[in-house]
């Protein structure tokens, strides 16, 4: 299976003809599953569904104001315990900055609630009512509402979509000194994003936009980043970049060049290229809570620590397929959380695993992120005196049937 592949060079886009541009610019016409004509349709009814069904069987508060604006406003969706200590997943749809609401957006409300998870979808004024400089900044005011609503909150995770990757990776540059509060970010998840919004300006998406250069380069984080690196809001705070394998090379490109731009400017960055799905079925699949990752053959993997083969490595075999969640969340994370408990007593393990689909026992299969509540004390001996560690989970299987994330709480 190859992935499309990226044209070298600076600003490869300019030499496109518009056409090409436009289609590189269409994530619907990179669709092979289906017809694109009806990729966007699917997507909002799926969407739609999962919303109904989120808002029909989970706690939840609807429309909070995180603003004056008639179009501030968030949905708040709870595990079934009560609890003031919980991870906070935010979602900023996507949508080109003009389609797309929190109403059709709950995708991924029922399997994360049910990890004990409280998911929260944020609504910003969509083109023609709102501009880019407008969405950023509510977005941004969106993360420090709940920040000082949920003040003990265990971890803010901001995932995007598309243009609400473009929002989320736009928060990595707002100056919390001017917002009065620093939030916990805890870790980016940004699905298919545009970081330079450069090329768009000459593509029919900008029509309802009006981007004009200054607005475009202003609001891109991959030119922005560079010019005036953003202090990470926590050092380890991880960040990751995700593009489908049947997005456009474009939308390829611009994940790659923008993980490589956060490496340089001092984030700590992982980057994968999600096998067999596009651009909408890597959201339509975070609606799925049973059978939540994968259906296993057997085999060896391996996990390694901050990227570093040997070091931290363990090796296990996979179980069969039934208790597949239970056992996803693996030996291996088993016996950290044992350790840890002993070590400090009061640390939260969460973990967000990506995998892969493949076929015939080969290749990487995925990829997590282990998080320690910050300010877990020093004293935890392995991993060594660090609060916060990435890990990616490897391996080879016989078949992996499901790609999906999963953020699962150990307690
Ligand atoms: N007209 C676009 C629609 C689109 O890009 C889109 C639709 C729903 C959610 C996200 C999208 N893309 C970026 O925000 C297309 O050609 O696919």
């Amino acid at each position: 299976m190859a992935f499309p592949s990226l044209s070298a060079g600076q600003d490869p886009w300019r030499n496109l003809s518009s056409e090409e541009l436009e289609k590189q610019y269409s994530p619907s016409r990179w669709v092979i599953r289906t017809k694109p004509e009806e990729v966007v349709g699917n997507f909002m009814q799926i969407g739609s569904q999962a919303t109904q069904k989120a808002r029909a069987t989970r706690r939840n508060q609807l429309d909070v104001a995180y603003g004056d604006g008639e179009g501030e406003k968030l949905d708040i969706y709870f595990p079934d315990e009560d609890s003031k200590a919980f991870p906070l997943f935010l979602f900023l749809h996507g949508g080109y900055w003009q389609s797309g609401s929190k109403d059709d957006s709950a995708f991924m409300v029922n399997p994360l609630t049910a990890q004990g998870i409280v998911v929260v979808i944020v609504a910003y004024d969509i083109a023609p009512k709102g501009t880019l400089d407008q969405m950023v900044d509510q977005v941004t005011r969106s993360v420090v509402f709940l920040q000082r609503r949920y003040p003990s909150n265990e971890g803010i995770y901001l995932c995007g979509h598309s243009a609400g990757a473009h929002l989320a990776a736009m928060v990595l540059l707002a100056r919390w000194t001017k917002h009065g509060v620093t939030p916990n970010l805890q870790g980016f998840l940004l699905v298919s994003g545009i970081y330079d919004l450069e090329p768009l300006i000459a593509t029919s998406q900008n029509d309802p936009l009006h981007m004009t250069l200054e607005d475009a380069q202003r609001n891109s984080p991959q030119r922005r980043l560079d010019v005036v690196p953003a202090q990470p809001v926590a050092p380890a705070c991880p960040v990751l970049v995700l593009v489908g394998q049947h997005d456009s090379p474009e939308f390829h490109r611009q994940s790659k060049e923008f993980y490589e731009t956060l490496l340089r400017v001092g984030w700590k960055a992982s980057f994968q290229q999600l096998r067999g799905v596009d651009h909408f079925d890597i959201i339509e699949n975070l609606t799925r809570e049973d059978d939540l990752l994968i259906q296993v053959g057997l085999t060896p993997t391996t996990v390694f620590l901050n990227g570093q083969r040997g070091s931290h490595s363990h090796t296990w075999a996979w179980p069969g397929r039934q208790e597949q969640r239970e056992r996803l969340a693996v030996p291996r994370l088993k016996s950290q959380s044992r350790l840890h408990r002993r070590t400090c007593g009061e640390c939260l393990l969460f973990i967000i695993v990506v995998a892969e689909t493949v076929s015939h026992c080969i290749t990487l299969a995925g990829l997590g992120l282990l998080k320690y509540r910050s300010g877990c004390p020093q004293t935890c001996s392995d991993p060594p005196a660090s609060v916060s560690w990435g890990a990616e989970v490897r391996g080879v299987y016989n078949r992996i049937r499901l790609v999906t994330a999963l953020t699962q709480r150990v307690p």
